[in-house]
């Protein structure tokens, strides 16, 4: 994955099909003077329907698409045979996105379960033939429907459930390093504040197939949630994942401190994000000595709120405890 992957928001035109036309056929027989009506059904246009699928992470696979149409029914034709049915159109996308009606900005649905299929454009039915209108006062009805149109719609499909675990840190605390080192991501990381301007995802590979998705977002700053920086813009992405990892460079010079910084930035966006499970990482730990690091541990066993660990993704040192934590964090039975 590279930077800019992170598609969460789409729009896309969506339009279902038409129904196909009944039939007005007269049944023709070489020596039958007056053959029945036999025009049959006109089908079914085919439905837009947006599908949830447990293995997509973003909405990128739609980035390009603008318009999405069902096909038409068919038309009937004679003996009865009804048109075929247009054939559906399925826009997968992953659990949490939310289905919206573009022009009224109103929540249409939101797609949470793997397979859940919601229709957001029905095709339109098919005329009935002629067939269906004989009477005894019109035994040859020269009359059928027509089909009936689709419905066409603008939707906005934006993803709320981003990640499993969401990266929360000062610029350059390391967060796009840490990830491209637990994840084949390949964000863009460098030695200044704000590498990163989008948010990126990872899938971390965990023992035995396991997995689970960390979002690496831009870094917040005192203030992000009155706007400064353009950390807070992104907070959302992590407004729903269950846990939270932070990240705090070892040569930070008071540690404790920048981690209240963060929870506080993090309180005034939305409280509940305080209700989620935390870890914190001391990252680039490799610049401590054995000494240092005594001395700190001290120190944080005494003032740091919260539990931590020391990790150096340069070094490849703690991932490993590291990811047994999360994986923990984020399997745990609910209290
Ligand atoms: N020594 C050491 N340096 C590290 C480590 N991890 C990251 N760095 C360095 O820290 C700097 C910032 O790293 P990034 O991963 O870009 O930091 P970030 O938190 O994503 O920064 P923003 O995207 O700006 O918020 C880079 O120069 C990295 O090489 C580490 O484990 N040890
Ligand atoms: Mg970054």
């Amino acid at each position: 994955m590279t930077e800019g992957n992170f598609v969460d928001y789409v729009k896309i035109h969506v339009a279902s099909g038409k129904g196909g036309s009944g039939s007005s056929h007269l049944h023709r027989e070489k020596y039958i003077a007056k053959g029945g009506p036999d025009g049959g059904d006109g089908g079914r246009g085919g439905h837009v329907i947006v599908k949830g699928n447990k293995n997509l992470w973003t909405l990128y696979h739609l980035k390009f698409k603008r318009h999405i149409r069902a096909e038409h029914g068919g038309n009937g034709s004679k003996q009865r045979s009804s048109g075929a049915e247009g054939s559906d159109e399925y826009i997968e996308v992953p659990l949490g996105t939310v289905i919206r009606d573009t022009e009224t900005q109103k929540v249409i649905h939101e797609i949470t379960e793997d397979g859940k299929e919601y229709l957001v454009a029905e095709g339109g039915m098919g005329g009935r033939g002629n067939w269906h209108f004989k009477s005894s006062t019109n035994q040859t009805p020269r009359y059928s429907q027509p089909g009936i149109d689709g419905t066409e719609v603008d939707i906005t499909l934006e993803l709320k459930v981003l990640a499993d675990v969401g990266l929360v840190g000062f610029p350059n605390a390391g967060k796009s390093t840490l990830l491209s080192v637990i994840t084949a991501a390949k964000p863009k990381i460098a030695d200044y504040e704000f590498t990163t301007l989008k948010p990126n995802l990872g899938i971390v590979e965990y023992r035995d197939f396991k997995t689970f998705v960390v979002a690496d977002i831009p870094g917040i700053i005192e203030g992000a949630a009155e706007g400064r920086g353009i950390g807070h813009r992104f907070l959302r992405h992590i407004e729903r994942n269950s846990t939270l990892l932070f990240l705090i460079p070892a040569d930070a010079p008071n540690i404790s401190e920048q981690y209240e910084i963060l929870l506080d930035e993090l309180r005034r966006y939305n409280p509940e994000m305080l209700d989620k499970d935390r870890l914190i990482a001391i990252s680039k730990s490799d610049m401590l000595d054995a000494e240092l690091k005594l001395e700190m541990k001290h120190e944080l066993d005494k003032n740091l709120g919260a539990p931590y660990l020391f990790i150096s993704s340069v070094a490849q040192q703690g991932l490993t405890e590291l990811k047994d934590r999360l994986w923990e964090m984020l399997n745990k039975e609910p209290s």
